[in-house]
């Protein structure tokens, strides 16, 4: 399957045979422009949900009474064709319960239009810091099972899917939630699909900021280590209900990882969790999560752990221990390195430093910053 643009013709591939993540199958189609537009009542303006980098979304509801979200790109460009064939592509490749499952599209004219499963939780952002926030619908279980969730998703993207897909703009923003919470990560416009055999790519550098890895951001270096570390962060971000970036008096970002530091340097893990969860959270699972987080967004991408070592001590609820190293130039304190023994894994260390350059930048847009970086 495939539709023709001006420069590019993408290929559409056969959903695969389910695999054993698979929960269900999901076939995709190829709408026709009347249907969306019947759908969505003429893409009324009372229809639209959300708008992002590639368009506006609506909803809409078929003939046959199923909702649906539909992505409507905003003006045809080669940038716009490449994330909407990249959309299309890598979803119509993958199926996984913590995947957004894609319903098909529609390319004619001047409309590019993607068809999702319509998620009536929207997204984490709009929980975590958007209009929901104040409603506190997130509960520490459900925060729980959308990281393991979201984590599952990503691992399947790196390790089960053919070729092997990273998605490089992991952030909250980019999980949908479904009627029962449960974690679906979309947004596949900016992935990257990696050959058998390759360990990394050099590419431009696309993303958003606040999320991005240290040798990406800085070397357009990218490989599934680059989507760990934006987990790292997103499971920081979730925790906490704090921003990854945030602006201080004065005008100086701060990165939600030099933020947690000094509370993981004293031990005082319950001081990183969300306010709003008024005490209501698992300690152990939360000292646990924040140094999952840490070991993520770790400097070194050969250092951070692979998506499925991160599921299994999201399930299981130990992180191996590590040495840690907090670079004193670039967070203004002694080297910390402090290893008791004491079993009670408090003494671990982690090498940072770069990852604070990564975000030392002016907000979390999503943005493209190659060239800007050559
Ligand atoms: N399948 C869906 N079901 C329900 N709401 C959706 C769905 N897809 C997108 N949305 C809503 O539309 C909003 C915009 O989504 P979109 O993916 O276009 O942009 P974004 O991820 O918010 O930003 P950016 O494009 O800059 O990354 C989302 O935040 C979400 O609230």
């Amino acid at each position: 399957m495939g539709w023709r643009c001006c420069w590019c013709i993408p290929k559409v591939e056969e959903p695969q045979a389910n695999t054993r993540s698979d929960t269900k199958s999901y076939p995709w189609e190829i709408y026709s422009l009347k249907e969306l537009l019947s759908a969505t009542n003429n893409f009324h303006k009372d229809n639209k949900i959300g708008e992002g980098g590639f368009g506006s979304v609506f909803w809409g509801r078929t003939s046959k009474g199923v909702e649906i979200a539909i992505k409507r790109l905003k003006a045809i460009s080669a940038k716009a064709e490449m994330e909407f064939a990249m959309e299309v592509e890598v979803l119509g490749r993958v199926r996984h319960n913590n995947l957004l499952g894609l319903r098909g599209f529609y390319a004619g004219g001047d409309e590019r239009l993607i068809v999702y499963d319509y998620m009536p939780n929207h997204s984490l952002i709009t929980h975590l810091h958007g209009p929901l926030a104040a409603d506190v619908q997130l509960d520490w279980s459900r925060r729980m099972h959308i990281v393991v969730g979201s984590a599952e998703g990503i691992a399947y993207l790196h390790h089960e899917a053919s070729p092997h897909i990273i998605h490089r703009d992991i952030k909250a923003s980019n999980v949908l939630l479904d009627s029962e919470f449960q974690a679906k990560v979309a947004d596949f416009g900016f992935a990257k699909l990696i050959p058998e055999g390759v360990s990394h790519l050099t590419t431009r550098v696309k993303g958003t900021l606040g999320y991005l890895a240290p040798e990406y951001a800085m070397w357009g270096k990218v490989s599934e280590s680059c989507d760990v570390y934006s987990f790292g962060i997103l499971l920081l971000e979730i925790v906490s209900g704090k921003k990854p970036l945030e602006k201080l008096p004065g005008g100086v970002k701060r990165d939600i990882i030099q933020w947690a530091t000094p509370f993981v340097e004293k031990g005082s893990f319950d001081s990183i969790a969300d306010p709003r969860l008024k005490g209501r959270f698992d300690r152990a699972q939360l000292k646990n999560a924040v140094r999952i987080a840490l070991q993520c967004t770790d400097s070194n991408p050969e250092s951070r752990p692979s998506m499925v070592d991160v599921v299994e001590w999201l399930k299981g609820g130990g992180v191996r221990r590590k040495e840690v190293v907090f670079a004193k130039d670039m967070i203004g304190e002694d080297d910390y390195n402090h290893d008791d023994d004491d079993n009670e894994d408090d003494s671990f260390t982690v090498s940072r430093g770069l990852g604070l350059l990564t975000n030392a930048t002016p907000s979390t847009k999503r943005t493209q910053i190659g060239a800007k970086m050559k």
